[in-house]
């Protein structure tokens, strides 16, 4: 396990996440090729990046459902372990609900088998906006609509971090809004967001600091601002990423 003392961001914090050397061979081909990640508390992470770049793979190995082939992973300062798991909301490979339940339902279900009040469901319920659909089964929701609840299950047990795989896959211009703005009240509280992507546009509109990654390499990290001082998101991306016509790389 990495054993140096507890890192520090460059503002003193102490980093919500930090990997050193985190690397995932599948068979003989590398999906993630010795990432250093620091996601900052407080803030909004995209991890951008083509399709088939090591997203998912990076999320899955920091929430222990892949183990990785090399490398170490602290989260709030201490090597990984599971405690800190009741610490994170997570949601990956799309929304995962009962059908024939509604929303509240759902939540519930999910709040009991966390041990939780159910009233913690009404909490989250209110805070992605989906009272309304009062007995609506979840399988005649719209993307949109499962996209909140998918949220909604992430954010049961008040987490101090949610990771969230292509959380904007789907959804309408004003779905990708109201995920936004649910997204920065969830972080002004000193919460900490870490969404992956392959959508320049859409986490341009949400991250404060980016993390992009291709072909399994993370090829920057650190402000969205410094990613592009020009403004030229597209460019820097496209430079980074390796060149528009390998990359699926998409403004809106
Ligand atoms: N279980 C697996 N077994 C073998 N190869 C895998 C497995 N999971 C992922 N890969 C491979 O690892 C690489 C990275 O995949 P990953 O799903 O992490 O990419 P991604 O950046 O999330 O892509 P996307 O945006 O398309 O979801 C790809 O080449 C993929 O085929």
């Amino acid at each position: 396990m990495y054993a140096a003392p507890v890192p520090q961001t460059p503002t003193g914090e102490t980093p919500v996440i930090e990997t050193r050397g985190l690397s995932k061979v599948f068979r003989r081909a590398t999906a993630v090729d010795s990432a250093d990640l620091t996601v900052r508390p407080g803030r909004i992470y995209g991890l951008l990046g083509p399709n088939g770049a090591g997203k998912s793979t990076t999320l899955k190995m920091l929430l222990g459902l892949l183990p990785p082939t090399k490398g170490d992973v602290r989260l709030f300062g201490q090597p990984w372990n599971r405690q800190a798991l009741s610490r994170i909301g997570a949601s990956i490979n799309g929304p995962s609900f009962y059908g024939h339940l509604s929303a509240r339902q759902n939540l519930a279900v999910h709040a009991h088998l966390l041990g939780l009040p159910a009233t913690e469901a009404d909490h989250v319920l209110e805070a992605v906006e989906l009272t309304g659909t009062g007995r609506k089964k979840a399988k005649s929701f719209s993307t949109g609509m499962k996209g909140r609840l998918a949220l909604a299950i992430a954010m049961l047990g008040n987490p101090d971090l949610l990771i969230l795989d292509e959380p904007q896959n789907g959804l309408d211009p004003e779905g990708i809004a109201a995920l936004r703005t649910m997204m920065r009240r969830f972080t002004e509280t000193g919460r900490t967001i870490v969404l992956s992507s392959h959508l320049l546009g859409e986490v341009s509109s949400v991250a404060d600091d980016i993390g992009l990654i291709a072909q399994g390499r993370l090829r920057y990290q650190g402000s969205l601002a410094d990613l592009a001082p020009d403004g030229d998101l597209e460019r820097a991306y496209f430079t980074l990423a390796g060149g528009a016509h390998e990359s699926q790389a998409v403004t809106p």
